[in-house]
C-alpha cells in the first residue's frame, strides 16, 4: 500500500513540534443549550488523535466548528498558529463523514479529482471531462495510496462502504489537505473494513505527516491505532492520554450512564 512517489506535505518537517490545529475555549450553544463548554483540543502534524465521548458530548459539533460548518459562540481555532478565519481552512482541512458524500454515478477517479475543485481555475472545473491530465494522475496516486487504484474506473455507487470510505479519504488527499478530520468514519462499516480504514488514517498521519483526528465509537480501535485519545464529556475535553494508556476507568467515566444527562438537559425537562 505504500507509494514511493507520494510527496510529504510542504513544510511538514519544519513544523514537527508545532500544532497543526489548536482549539482553545470553544463554546457553542443551540437554543440556549450548551453543547461545547470551553473545549480545548490540539493536533500535531504526524499525529493520529482519536476523539471519544458519549452520544451528545459534542464531538461532531466540535469538528463542524473547526471546519467552518458551524459558527462557534466563542473560542479560538488556530491552524498552524494562525486564526482559521485568516488562514482559510477549506484548503488545509478535509472532513470525512460517516455518510460518505460521493457522487455515485461518477467513477472513483472523478470523485477523487473533485477534491481539487477548490484549487482549480473555474473553467477547468466545470465538468469532470475537463479534469486536466496532471490532476487525473495525481488522483490516481491518491487512489493508489488508499489501495483503490484498481477500482478507479468504477462508479462509486458500485463500491462497498469500506471502499467508498477509502475513496473519500483519497479525495481528501487530492485536496492536498494537511489536516483530516473524520466524524465517525467507520461507524457504518463491518469490523474488518473499519480496522482497515482506521489503520489507513493512522498510516497517513505517521507516513505522510498529516494531522488526523477521528471521532470513534470503538475504544479498542483507538487503543490499537491512535497515538493519543481526547475524551469529551459535556462539551469539555476531560481526558487527554496516550492511546496505549487508555484505561477501563477512563472509559467508564466517559461513558457512564449518569453522565449522559447534561444538567442543561435536566433544566429543559423541568
Ligand atoms: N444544529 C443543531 N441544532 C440544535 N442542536 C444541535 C445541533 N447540532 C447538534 N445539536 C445538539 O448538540 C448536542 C451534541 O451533538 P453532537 O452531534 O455534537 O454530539 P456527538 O458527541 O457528536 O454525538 P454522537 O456520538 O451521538 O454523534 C446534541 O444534544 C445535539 O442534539
Amino acid at each position: 500500500m505504500t507509494s514511493p512517489t507520494w510527496p510529504a506535505p510542504p513544510g511538514a518537517a519544519a513544523r514537527v513540534g508545532g500544532a497543526a490545529l489548536q482549539v482553545r475555549g470553544l463554546r457553542k450553544s443551540f437554543a440556549g443549550r450548551t453543547v461545547l463548554d470551553g473545549l480545548d483540543l490540539s493536533l500535531a502534524p504526524g499525529e493520529f488523535l482519536a476523539l471519544l465521548g458519549a452520544n451528545g458530548s459534542g464531538k461532531s459539533t466540535a469538528l463542524r466548528c473547526v471546519v467552518g460548518l458551524e459558527r462557534p459562540d466563542a473560542g479560538e481555532i488556530l491552524v498552524h498558529g494562525r486564526p482559521a478565519d485568516t488562514a482559510p481552512p477549506h484548503r488545509r482541512m478535509a472532513m470525512i463523514f460517516q455518510q460518505i458524500h460521493l457522487v455515485h454515478r461518477r467513477t472513483a477517479l472523478d470523485n477523487v479529482c473533485a477534491g481539487a475543485l477548490g484549487r482549480l481555475p473555474l473553467r477547468r472545473s466545470l465538468t469532470p471531462l475537463l479534469f486536466p491530465r496532471e490532476l487525473r494522475e495525481e488522483a490516481m496516486v491518491c487512489l493508489d495510496r488508499v489501495g483503490m487504484a484498481g477500482r478507479a474506473a468504477e462508479p462509486a455507487g458500485r463500491l462497498s462502504g469500506g471502499q467508498r470510505q477509502r475513496v473519500a479519504i483519497a479525495r481528501a488527499l487530492c485536496q492536498r489537505a494537511e489536516i483530516i478530520l473524520a466524524d465517525e468514519p467507520v461507524s457504518a462499516l463491518d469490523p474488518a473494513a473499519a480496522e482497515q480504514v482506521v489503520a489507513l488514517l493512522a498510516d497517513l498521519a505517521h507516513e505522510q505527516g498529516l494531522a488526523v483526528a477521528a471521532v470513534l465509537h470503538q475504544p479498542d480501535l483507538a487503543r490499537r491505532h491512535a497515538d493519543r485519545v481526547t475524551g469529551l464529556l459535556h462539551g469539555r475535553a476531560t481526558l487527554d492520554t496516550p492511546a496505549a494508556a487508555l484505561t477501563a476507568a477512563d472509559l467508564a467515566t466517559l461513558y457512564a450512564p449518569d453522565h449522559q444527562h447534561h444538567p442543561d438537559a435536566d433544566q429543559e425537562h423541568q
